[in-house]
């Protein structure tokens, strides 16, 4: 029998209230992957992100992280799986009535039984390897929209977790800055050896990073493959992802 994989969709339905958005979902992701998640707008990547967070029971079919049933295990146990993963959402989500430095430390004490010394030590590690330990004092309003993300996906690694998930990461922020959440991405994968799983609209970030893509379309996952395969795709979504419109050859061929 095969590992379990870091993160296996089975059969997954998942939406709000009565209304699936994703059907049918069946995913697996293993160790040391960056793999993206694209689609049009409100084709449901952040639907499956909360639902591989824990943050949205599916109504059907099963997300294990580790092995784990995720929505089967007891809160205790959930508690314990959702301590390996960090989670870095579209809108920051820092707590605007602390630090930065209290934000970066937070999972850490949350989480852990470590003294406040060494969550501390942890905190401003990540900080300084993201260039914003002098911001460590400032209140989150403080900052800027490109520091907000570097101070929060600081807080998202600061446990090193072995699965980090970014909800649209480097939406809205300058090259400079994408490229050192590109470069940290990339660090986070081949150094600490974890899983990194990016909701993204970026398709150089998904050209150049990752090492899968799974395209969203239609209620569903319409396509899974490397971003050289997929360029290469026939699926007229998938086309539209990656070159803006389908090829009029595609179209053809797909008529014929
Ligand atoms: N809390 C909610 N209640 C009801 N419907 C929702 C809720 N959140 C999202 N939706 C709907 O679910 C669908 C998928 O939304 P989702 O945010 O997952 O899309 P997305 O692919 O991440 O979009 P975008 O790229 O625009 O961020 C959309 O039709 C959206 O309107």
């Amino acid at each position: 029998m095969s590992s379990a994989a870091l993160v296996e969709l089975r059969d997954v339905v998942v939406g709000y209230g009565e209304l699936p958005i994703l059907t049918g979902v069946d995913l697996r992701i293993d160790t040391g992957e960056i793999v993206s998640v694209i689609g049009g707008s409100g084709s449901g990547k952040s639907t499956l992100l909360r639902a591989m967070v824990g943050l949205l029971e599916p109504a059907a079919g099963a997300v294990c992280l580790f092995g784990q049933d995720l929505y089967a295990t007891r809160p205790r146990s959930r508690g314990r799986l959702l301590s390996r993963v960090g989670v870095l959402f579209q809108s920051d989500a820092l707590f605007s009535s602390m630090s930065v430095l209290d934000n970066v430390m937070f999972p850490g004490r949350k989480l852990t039984d470590l003294p406040d010394a060494v969550i501390q030590e942890l905190a401003l590690i990540e900080l300084a390897r993201l260039g914003v330990a002098d911001l460590a004092e400032r209140m989150p309003q403080e900052i800027s929209g490109g520091q907000a993300k570097r101070v929060a996906l600081a807080r998202a690694n600061v446990l090193a977790p072995e699965l980090v998930f970014c909800d649209e990461p480097t939406s809205s922020l300058d090259p400079i800055n994408a490229a050192v959440l590109g470069r940290e991405f990339t660090r986070l994968r081949d150094d600490q050896g974890s899983t990194v799983i990016l909701v993204t609209h970026d398709m150089e970030m998904v050209r150049t990073l990752s090492d899968r893509t799974v395209v969203l379309a239609a209620g569903g996952i319409c396509a899974v493959g490397t971003p050289a395969t997929l360029e290469r795709s026939e699926d007229l979504d998938v086309q539209a992802l990656f070159h803006g419109e389908p090829t009029r050859e595609s179209q053809e061929s797909k008529r014929a």
